[in-house]
């Protein structure tokens, strides 16, 4: 069998004194595309930091392609979640090439082979329309794709993606899961993309990973996205609601348990 791509085993991860992962173990398989799912809080950003080696387990081991966690790992791309825009004069190239050998923000001043790589990520987001754009006058879902091309440099093997599909609209948010697929099969590429809608994931993943009180259930969407896996998981009553082509994760007493996602056709593809 060929080494995972991610191999979490019984890893505790503690932030602000409270244990945010709890005993969490799971593996995934290299080149799988994994969709994180789970409630505001739930942890999924401190799994990807726990995987960028920024939050340190306090037990338990986190490997990826075999190796422990480590900071700089150009094995992973990481597109964090975007909130506001950082440098609005700067163009989209210069936005891209910043990132460049891990750096952030620093002079977009690069040799013949970074121009080239920077010009190759560009091309495969389709975003060389951008190149030249300052930032401030992109939509959410350009800067989106800029994100997406500079997780890209390095060539990494697996993507860390942070909710890549927040703010986008519906049409938008299953076009990008779509590019985001073919992107990971044509380079080959383990994705774990956060996100709060299962909806543009459906077809396109091969596995859930469900987070929820601090323990973490990996599985496919049948396994996984059920009335008696999610109350196991949350050890108490939440039922999973399909209606008028949606999917409802509905907890005890009413409230949502996660957002609703909307699933045309149950689980048959957009
Ligand atoms: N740097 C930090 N210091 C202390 N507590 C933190 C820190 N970062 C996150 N937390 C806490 O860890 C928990 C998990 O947060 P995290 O951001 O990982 O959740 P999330 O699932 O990504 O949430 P969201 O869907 O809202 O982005 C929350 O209770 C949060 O308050």
């Amino acid at each position: 069998m060929s080494t995972p791509a991610v191999q979490v085993l019984h890893a505790t991860v503690v932030r602000g004194g409270q244990a945010v992962l709890q005993d969490v173990s799971f593996t995934v398989p290299r080149g799988s595309f994994v969709g994180v799912l789970g409630a505001n809080g739930a942890g999924k950003t401190t799994l990807f930091q726990a995987l960028l080696g920024l939050a340190p387990a306090q037990s338990g081991t986190l490997h990826i392609n075999g190796a422990p966690v480590h900071c700089g790992n150009a094995a992973v791309g990481y597109m964090p979640q975007m909130r506001k825009v950082v440098g609005g004069q700067l163009s989209g190239w210069s936005m891209v090439a910043a990132a460049l050998k891990g750096r952030k923000w620093g002079l977009p001043w690069c040799g013949r082979a970074g121009r080239a790589a920077v010009d190759a990520a560009l091309a495969a987001v389709d975003a060389q329309d951008l190149a030249r754009k300052p930032l401030e006058t992109l939509s959410g879902g350009q800067r989106q794709r800029l994100l997406l091309a500079q997780t890209l440099l390095d060539d990494p093997s697996l993507l860390l993606l942070d909710e890549p599909l927040a703010s986008l609209d519906p049409a938008r948010m299953r076009e990008t899961a779509l590019r985001i697929h073919s992107l990971a099969q044509s380079r080959n590429m383990t994705v774990l993309m956060s996100a709060h809608d299962i909806n543009p994931l459906m077809g396109v993943m091969d596995h859930v990973l469900y987070l929820a009180r601090g323990k973490a259930l990996l599985g496919t969407v049948d396994e996984v996205i059920t009335t008696e896996a999610l109350t196991a998981l949350y050890g108490a009553q939440v039922d999973v609601v399909r209606a008028g082509g949606r999917v409802f994760v509905v907890a005890e007493g009413g409230g949502s348990a996660l957002q609703p996602h909307d699933c045309p056709g149950g689980h048959s593809h957009a």
